[in-house]
């Protein structure tokens, strides 16, 4: 669960925000610079908006009131980067176990690093390095690795915008599997309006800092 309002200056605008998701995958779009990746580094703690509250699974981790904003680190998100961010001197997986947190938080719902390799069809890879897998197996290990930290929420920019149509469609279908399976929210970024529509409970589009909710036309045959 994912309650958000807040805002955020921006160079030449503001971005502001008014989100609430249970479950399911919200789905943003937007033009290029209009504050879609702003939104989700403010949610994972990696930017600081300029006021208003973020609930994460009902816990305060943002408030400009209470002037409390609980670290990056601690938050409980799995944060799945434009570029990946794989560790390329690290096996994949060394990078999948980099997500694991240390200590033992029984309050997890834990995934053994088999299961979650296995879920994403990377076993064989396992002792690949970045550089000698594909584009689409480095989004799987990436994925693997946000899943690794038993999150609360799933962050998603752009995730598959530099596969081909094929692994792309197979990856889509992936994620509303795994989403469904997981039963946390996800907020996926896209430029792709047709991708938003198929993947998302909700798609807001946001325009210069300004929020719109788009109503979904799922297509027939995604
Ligand atoms: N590190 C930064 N310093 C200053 N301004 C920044 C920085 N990062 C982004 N911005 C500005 O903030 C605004 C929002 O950027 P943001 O990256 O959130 O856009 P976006 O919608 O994710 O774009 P894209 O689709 O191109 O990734 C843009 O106007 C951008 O120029």
């Amino acid at each position: 669960m994912i309650e958000a309002k807040f805002g955020k200056e921006l160079p030449g605008f503001e971005l502001e925000i008014n989100i609430a998701l249970t479950e399911g995958i919200l789905a943003v779009v937007g033009p290029s610079g209009a504050g879609k990746t702003t939104l989700l580094q403010c949610v994972a703690g990696l930017q600081k908006p300029s006021w208003g509250e973020i609930r994460i699974g009902g816990r305060l981790v943002f408030s400009s009131r209470e002037a409390k904003n609980i670290p990056a680190r601690e938050r409980r998100i799995g944060y799945l980067f434009q570029d990946y961010a794989l560790f390329p001197h690290l096996t994949v997986e060394k990078n999948v176990l980099y997500g694991k947190p240390k200590g033992d938080d029984r309050r997890a719902k834990r995934l053994s690093l088999a299961e979650v390799l296995r879920m994403l069809g990377i076993e064989h890879l396992k002792n690949r390095y970045p550089g000698q897998i594909s584009g689409g197996e480095k989004q799987r290990v990436a994925l693997a690795r946000a899943l690794m930290t038993a999150p609360e929420l799933l962050l998603l920019d752009e995730p598959l915008s530099a596969l081909d149509p094929e692994t792309r469609s197979a990856l889509q279908r992936e994620l509303r599997r795994l989403q469904l399976e997981w039963q946390i929210p996800f907020i996926l970024v896209t430029h792709d309006l047709r991708e938003a529509e198929f993947l998302g409970d909700q798609v807001i589009r946001i325009n210069r800092g300004r929020q719109e909710e788009l109503a979904i036309c799922r297509p027939a045959f995604p």
